[in-house]
């Protein structure tokens, strides 16, 4: 996956992990229900893609990192999930 497959992303916030293997953003909320409720928004599109982000939360923060297991690297199951989350973020 190159920077120009992932131009969008980088456009949006994303930026590309030290190792070129994973991509990376922080949302920020009004408050912990927003980010709570963009985690579970977010959750069930993973469950449903069989895509699951690696995350913490702090309040209203949520920090989130994509990176395909299987392969050890980025697919297109990430640029997939980066943008259902961009989507679910609001
Ligand atoms: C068995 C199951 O389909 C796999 O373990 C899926 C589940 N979710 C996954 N999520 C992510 N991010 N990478 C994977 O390789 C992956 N693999």
């Amino acid at each position: 996956m190159t920077d120009d497959d992932l131009q969008p992303l980088l456009a949006n916030g994303w930026t590309r992990s030290d190792d070129g293997k994973a991509i990376d953003k922080t949302f920020r909320f009004r408050d912990f229900p927003a980010a709570f409720g963009f985690m579970t928004r977010a959750a069930l599109h993973a469950e449903k893609a069989d895509h699951h982000p690696e995350w913490s939360n702090t309040y209203n923060r949520v920090a989130v990192r994509l990176t395909t297991h299987d392969t050890g690297g980025l697919t297109d199951k990430d640029v997939a999930l980066a943008r259902a989350m961009d989507e679910a973020a609001g």
